[in-house]
């Protein structure tokens, strides 16, 4: 018997969501990888429904780590701030290709003196969500920072990279416009996705962990393909090996901010 409630029907994802800027884009590919398809349709996605992926969320304090976190689960947005003292976190329940999949988002602090907590909830990581104010670009500076501490406790060649802009409602057309050109410059850098949001609006937030869930999702499966012996049957799974993949030339394996 399934004791776990249903999912609830608006974290239902029958298609994969598309990146925000082709430029920054994890992948570009209009659909879930055709083995994570017909996997899923043939239900050989092995232990993937039963796991919980764990993604941190890390960055500079009061860009709006928690309120990106609680507009997104509980659709709540606090004008107050109070700062993350540690950690937090939030389970999420999706259905991806009908096939249950959960994510844990780690919330953590992100002024200085509870980091060496927050610190130590960043290994095993599958995705890790580096965000900045779009309107203080100190805090854009500060995320490699963020990344490299986070790939100290995490492997670099498997871990899926967002780059957020929070608090897109404060600045103008034209203050945006400048610091995306900075923010995707960086994002290619450290081979992130980028994404603008704003959880006051809600301006891409649903959009984005949608697509933190589903690129999360198509990894796991792809892992577990390979796990349960792709290789033999001649047809090797690589993630980064198809050519719309924006970052597939440099090797993951040392990320340019990493000393
Ligand atoms: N206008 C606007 N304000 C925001 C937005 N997101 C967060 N804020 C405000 O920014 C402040 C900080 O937000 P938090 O989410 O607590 O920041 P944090 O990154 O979790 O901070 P730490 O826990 O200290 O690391 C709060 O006053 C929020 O109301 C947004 O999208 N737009
Ligand atoms: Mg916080």
């Amino acid at each position: 018997m399934n004791i776990l409630a249903p999912v609830r029907r608006d974290r239902v994802l029958a298609e994969l969501p598309q990146c925000l800027r082709k430029e920054a884009a994890l992948h570009v590919h209009k659909d879930f990888h055709p083995r994570v398809t017909s996997a899923c349709q043939e239900h050989r996605t092995g232990t993937v429904g039963f796991k919980i992926s764990k993604v941190i969320v890390v960055g500079d304090l009061s860009v709006g780590k928690t309120c990106l976190i609680n507009r997104f689960c509980k659709d709540t947005f606090d004008k107050n701030y109070k700062a993350t003292i540690g950690v937090d976190f939030e389970m999420e329940r999706f259905e991806v290709l009908g096939v249950p999949f959960s994510l844990q988002l780690w919330d953590t602090a992100g002024q200085e003196r509870f980091k060496c907590i927050a610190s130590t909830y960043y290994r095993g990581a599958q995705a890790i969500i580096i965000v900045f104010n779009l309107n203080d670009v100190a805090s854009l500076e500060h995320t490699k920072q963020w990344l490299a501490d986070a790939l100290k406790e995490n492997d670099p060649s498997s871990v899926l990279l967002f780059l957020v802009g929070s608090k897109k409602d404060l600045s103008t057309p034209a203050q945006y416009a400048l610091m995306e050109k900075d923010a995707l410059k960086v994002a290619q850098e450290i081979k992130a996705e980028y994404w603008a949001v704003s959880s006051l609006t809600s301006e891409n937030v649903r959009e984005f962990f949608f697509r933190v869930a589903a690129l999360t999702f198509e990894a796991n499966v792809l892992a577990e393909l390979e796990k349960s012996g792709a290789r033999h049957i001649g047809d090797v799974v690589r993630i980064n090996s198809d050519d719309s993949n924006l970052y597939q030339t440099a090797s993951k394996k040392k990320p340019v901010c990493c000393p």
